[in-house]
């Protein structure tokens, strides 16, 4: 069973209350959003792999560490993911970006796949896949078995808001992948999006509606 992790840090709590007001313009949403994933992006980075080094500093010669190991792609669900890559990038700049483009069909809700490209050594990569939302888990899991198709294996999730029902799918569906999130709300409404979430995130992040 993937572990779920609610970073319940304070600045990561203001900005989500920040976030969900329906009165936050799209540009503070963004830039919220932005600052959000950049500080879930501290955590979530924590196991990579460290090695000594020896370096000069102007006073004396010392061992020290640096990154080593497997090194991170970020991988968002477009729309809404793209909102969430440059706070990964800010405190991982080494990072390679693989897009998946998925919509939900406002319909069967189902997820449409219309875009897939990643890094060239994915599968040499831990891979991190963003999306502000994790509602009926549809859109997320099938990105994570699109990777798995192409041979990655290691995979985590990182959303702003999930729905227990979403959590519960991606677990059932992948339960190798850890997920990491800033709040596990109460529900879903008749329509399938998070109460009481933030309502469209594409939408709010572009303007779009
Ligand atoms: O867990 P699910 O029930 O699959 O819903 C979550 C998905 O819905 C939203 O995308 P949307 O379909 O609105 O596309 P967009 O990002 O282009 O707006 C969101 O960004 C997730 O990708
Ligand atoms: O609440 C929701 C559910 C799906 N997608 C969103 O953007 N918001
Ligand atoms: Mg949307």
């Amino acid at each position: 069973m993937g572990r779920l992790y609610v970073f319940d840090h304070p600045l990561i709590q203001h900005k989500l209350t920040m976030i969900r007001d329906k009165d936050t313009t799209s540009k503070d949403f963004r830039e919220l959003v932005d600052e959000v994933a950049m500080l879930m992006a501290y955590e979530v980075t924590r196991d990579m792999q460290l090695r000594e080094v020896e370096i000069e500093t102007p006073i004396t010669t010392t061992k020290s560490k640096v990154l080593a190991g497997r090194m991170i792609g970020v991988v968002p669900i477009m729309r809404a993911g793209l909102g969430m890559v440059n706070g990964f990038l800010r405190l991982v700049p080494a990072a390679k970006v693989g897009h998946i483009g998925l919509y939900r069909d406002p319909e069967t809700l189902k997820p449409v796949e219309y875009y897939c490209k990643l890094p060239v050594d994915a599968q040499e990569r831990d891979l991190i896949v963003v999306d502000p939302m994790l509602a009926t888990g549809g859109s997320a899991s099938a990105a994570i078995e699109f990777i798995k198709q192409r041979g990655c294996k290691s995979i985590k999730l990182v959303n702003l808001i999930a729905a227990p029902e979403g959590i519960e799918r991606v677990r059932a569906d992948h339960p190798d992948v850890d997920i990491f999130v800033a709040a596990v709300d109460e529900k879903l409404n008749d329509h399938s999006y998070i109460v009481p979430g933030l309502g469209d995130a594409g939408d709010r992040l572009f303007g779009t509606k």
